[in-house]
């Protein structure tokens, strides 16, 4: 059998696409079913850091949010980020996979703090770690916390796993005849304004030399090609 291409990952999950088909929240089925990839990647062996977003519960630039001080839109954000972490953990435990969640804004009662050295102890024992809170600042985004995270735990890639199967020319929402790029440059990504990434997360990744992967989070078995190095979603490189 092929071997996985690579040994540590930090695997970003939409949240938004904890959503499913439904207006907001976190869908049974849709969590079930991204779990269910999660394993199967966890039993190749491949040390798996994980950050979960949280638009499915709140976005801080929301309408929900008009009128209120950005930053503390964007702490209620960080929380709805910690309880999708606390959803995923526990949809892990179903299928046998340990996760633990840290979270980077001081919960302790609900979860352990983030303590880089812990985590990385954790990734070595084979749990997954699941990074909850974002960046623990507001004005950025789970993206740029996964090019952190990612960066911290020193994971040879960021695979961003969203609702679009890579990067287009343009919104492949808005623009029907956006293009796929298989590979783009983070320069020209950045360039480009492309929206798939914010500008801080595309930054990081380049000056840490931290390739990304962007793919369809719902598209069958893409998850376990991008692991084994298949042709699958878009490369973002130095
Ligand atoms: N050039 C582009 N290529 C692909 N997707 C894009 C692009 N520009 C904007 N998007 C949008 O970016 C979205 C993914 O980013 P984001 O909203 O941050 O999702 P996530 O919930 O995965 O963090 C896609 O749903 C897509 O509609
Ligand atoms: O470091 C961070 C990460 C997230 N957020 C807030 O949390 C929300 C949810 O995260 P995000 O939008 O990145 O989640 P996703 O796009 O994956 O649903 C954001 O809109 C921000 O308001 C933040 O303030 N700082």
């Amino acid at each position: 059998m092929s071997k996985p291409a690579y040994k540590r990952v930090l695997l970003k999950l939409s949240g938004e696409a904890l959503m499913g088909d439904d207006p907001y929240g976190i869908n049974r089925g849709t969590i079930e079913r991204m779990v269910a990839d999660v394993a199967e990647v966890a039993k190749l062996g491949v040390e798996l850091a994980v950050v979960i977003g949280g638009g499915n519960i709140f976005r801080g630039v929301a309408p929900g949010a008009q009128g209120m001080d950005r930053a503390t839109a964007d702490y209620m954000g960080m929380l709805a980020t910690v309880m999708n972490a606390l959803a995923l953990a526990d949809a892990m435990r179903h299928v046998g996979v340990t996760a633990r969640v840290m979270s980077a804004i001081g919960i302790e009662q609900v979860v352990e703090p983030y303590v880089r050295p812990k985590a990385l102890q954790y990734l070595e024992e084979g749990k997954v770690v699941i990074f909850a809170a974002g960046t623990g600042n507001p004005f950025f985004t789970t993206d740029t916390a996964a090019a952190l995270r990612g960066s911290e735990v020193s994971a040879e890639i960021v695979l961003k796993a969203t609702k679009v199967d890579g990067v287009y020319s343009a919104d492949p929402k808005k623009d029907p005849d956006a293009t796929l790029y298989s590979t783009i440059s983070f320069d020209e990504a950045i360039a480009k304004h492309l929206q798939v990434m914010d500008a801080t997360a595309f930054a990081l990744c380049r000056d840490q030399k931290l390739p990304i992967k962007v793919f369809s989070i719902t598209k069958p078995g893409a998850m376990m090609r991008v692991i084994m190095g298949e042709d699958e979603g878009t490369l973002v490189h130095v």
